[in-house]
């Protein structure tokens, strides 16, 4: 097994399992492609189930029923229409900082930009998830931001056996969180099928999509188990919220900060803003999807300071990989934050801003292609990627169009791997109105 270690991997122990890393892109790729069914997710706990249990967390024909159905809330054609919502979210955040600005008058206007992005994303996940339910599903956001905090600290004692059972007022407020926010989604997904079964309700929202998908595949099948059930509804709901809450609002942050860093491309960004979509309007799908510079810039945002740092998978039978041999239950840690920094596969400049190297798409962008794997790769790829491309390049643009932007002395620059890749200290900036 030691062989491996000249292929770039280490080998450390975690718990009773061996545990290797995977750098090179090429072997990440085929762990993540499993074209031979040799590879798992790592088995959630029972603490990681109270945060959500939806579609990332199964596996076999469950996993396979499941992503069937709510591909198709993720359709292009369906994203499309949940444009409007994304914008008007994103205004509201703007007219909140020109607020802030008016009342700085001639002193800056500053603001930590992190808490706001992720209200932001709750805002937006809110608005496309629940439609007219939007005030109901706030609640769940605010809920599971509380959940997650409550998760890290309980992460930190999970080493003390039986600790979860422990009426401590830790776990007995997790637990009443698991409670409510069953209770409400329960509430607001038989809402929707009451209005759906009365031939009432509109399918422009994620659950609407999701829950149509669901019955036209229990029609189709004629009831023979192919759909999912309400609880299993509700599990994608939650894992909707973390899986956009946590990873956007962090992208978005890191992009207001590196364009801080880089103000000539913040400057080339806005140019491009105004030139293919206006100083006003809603932005529309044709639009957002004609702005080179700003993908290139999200693109080198993802890669620098990828949201998701690792991706782990179990081997469950023996296999054979890059020349080296693994029993099973062998866990696999793919570092993409580490292979992002790789200066072989990168370049020299591998840890520097440089969005051009995306300017010929991702697959020019580096030696060895592709080894861009912000969004995983393969049959578990993000089913959420366009939305949350479309939910960034919305942000920024609506951003990047009425104000310019700087770090505050107060930003410390302190990248922080809690969950995903955080900012420490916050993300303060100083705001400037744009008058065009
Ligand atoms: C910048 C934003 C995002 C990043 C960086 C990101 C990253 C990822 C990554 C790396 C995976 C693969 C995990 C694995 O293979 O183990 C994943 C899976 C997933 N993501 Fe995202 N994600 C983002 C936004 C979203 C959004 C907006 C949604 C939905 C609203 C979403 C829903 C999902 C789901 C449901 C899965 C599980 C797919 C499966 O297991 O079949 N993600 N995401």
């Amino acid at each position: 097994m030691h062989d491996c270690l000249a292929g770039k991997m280490s080998i450390t122990w975690f718990g009773p399992v061996p545990r290797v890393t995977i750098t090179k892109p090429e072997l990440v790729r085929e762990v993540l492609s499993n074209k031979f069914g040799h590879f798992e997710k790592l088995k959630f706990g029972r603490l990681q189930r109270m945060l959500h249990n939806g579609v990332g967390n199964h596996e076999g024909e469950k996993w396979a029923r499941h992503r069937r159905i709510i591909n198709p809330a993720f359709h292009l054609e369906k994203l499309k229409r949940m444009l409007p919502a994304f914008a008007a979210c994103c205004t509201e955040l703007v007219q909140r900082w020109e607020g802030l600005a008016l009342v700085a008058g001639d002193a800056p206007c500053e603001v930590d930009v992190w808490p706001d992005m992720q209200n932001l994303t709750g805002d937006v996940i809110s608005r496309a998830a629940f439609g007219s339910s939007y005030l109901e599903g706030r609640r769940v956001f605010q809920l599971q931001g509380e959940q997650l905090e409550l998760f890290l600290l309980a992460m930190t004692k999970m080493h003390i056996p039986g600790y979860l059972l422990l009426p401590t007022k830790v776990n007995r407020r997790m637990k009443q969180i698991a409670a409510e926010i069953e209770r409400v989604l329960k509430g607001i997904v038989a809402k929707r099928e009451n209005a759906m079964r009365a031939g009432e309700a509109t399918s422009d929202d994620l659950l609407g999509v999701l829950l149509e998908s669901n019955m036209a595949h229990c029609r189709d099948s004629k009831g023979a188990g192919m759909g999912i059930t309400t609880d299993d509804v509700i599990g994608e709901c939650k894992l909707f919220y973390f899986a956009d809450a946590e990873t956007t609002s962090v992208l978005l942050t890191w992009t207001m900060i590196l364009l801080c860093m880089h103000p000539e491309w913040q400057d080339r960004a806005r140019e491009e803003v105004l030139r293919v979509l206006g100083p006003t309007g809603t932005p529309d799908h044709d639009g957002l999807s004609r702005l080179k510079v700003v993908t290139m810039v999200l693109y080198e945002v993802l890669r620098l300071y990828t949201p998701v740092m690792a991706i782990h998978r179990e081997t469950y039978k023996p296999m054979e990989l890059g020349g080296v041999r693994y029993p099973a239950g062998v866990v696999l840690m793919l570092p993409l934050l580490c292979v992002h920094h790789d200066k072989e596969v990168w370049g020299a400049d591998a840890d520097k801003f440089r969005p051009e190297r995306f300017s010929e798409g991702i697959s020019k962008a580096s030696a060895d292609a592709p080894a861009f794997f912000p969004f995983g790769w393969g049959p578990r790829v993000c089913i959420g990627q366009n939305f949350a491309l479309l939910e960034a390049k919305m942000g920024l643009a609506i951003i990047l169009r009425r104000f310019s932007f700087q770090l505050s002395p107060a930003y410390m620059h302190a990248p922080f791997p809690v969950g995903m890749l955080q900012p420490q200290h916050g993300a303060q900036l100083r705001l400037k109105t744009l008058i065009h």
